[in-house]
């Protein structure tokens, strides 16, 4: 019988470059929160020289469109993985401490203090269900790259009617 192997160590992962890669192309083309929360500002500012940001108002980032701006990434609503390949032998910087180019997580202070967390677990899931599963494309069936928004409910009516009951 097949026996089920996990990837369940760093090391192991640390020796995938690719699946890092894949993760970052999914948090740009996908990010979870197409928002951050939103912040406040504590005194007037001019930004650009150009917009004033009144004291008190309320600023938020469109997360989602920084990473699909046509200006930054090239074929921007394509799933290109290798683009993150080519980032000068770094590893990509998705703080934002040396430029931001996408902010899935946030940024600056307020940035999701998850982020390392998230990080390691997406890499683990993704690594899992590539190994353990046999996957194949069904010839007719084009990736559909579009989203849908969509309210999850946790309570238990929700949980009795899905296939996890
Ligand atoms: C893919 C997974 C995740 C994504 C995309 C994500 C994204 C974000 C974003 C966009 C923010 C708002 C940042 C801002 O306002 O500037 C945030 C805040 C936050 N996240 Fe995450 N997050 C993830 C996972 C996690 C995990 C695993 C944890 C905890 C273990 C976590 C804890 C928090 C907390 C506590 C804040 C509020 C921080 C603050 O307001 O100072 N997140 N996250």
């Amino acid at each position: 019988m097949f026996k089920r192997r996990f990837i369940r160590k760093s090391e192991e992962l640390q020796k995938m470059p690719y699946l890092k890669v894949v993760i970052l192309e999914g948090l740009r083309r996908h990010p979870p929160w197409h928002f951050v929360l939103p912040h406040v500002v504590t005194e007037d500012f001019v930004l650009d020289d150009k917009y004033v940001i009144p004291k008190d108002g309320s600023v938020n980032f469109m997360v989602a469109d920084m990473g699909w701006d046509p200006k930054v990434w090239e074929d921007p609503m394509g799933f290109k993985p290798d683009r993150f390949l080519n980032d000068h032998d770094q590893d990509f910087d998705i703080t934002g401490s040396r430029e931001i180019k996408m902010m899935p997580f946030g940024a600056g202070r307020r940035i999701c203090p998850g982020f390392g967390l998230a990080m390691l677990h997406l890499e683990y899931f993704v690594a899992n269900l590539v190994w353990n599963f046999k996957w194949k494309a069904v010839d007719g069936d084009e990736v559909d790259l579009t989203e849908k928004a969509r309210v999850y409910r946790c309570d238990e009516e929700s949980i009795a009617g899905s296939s996890f009951s």
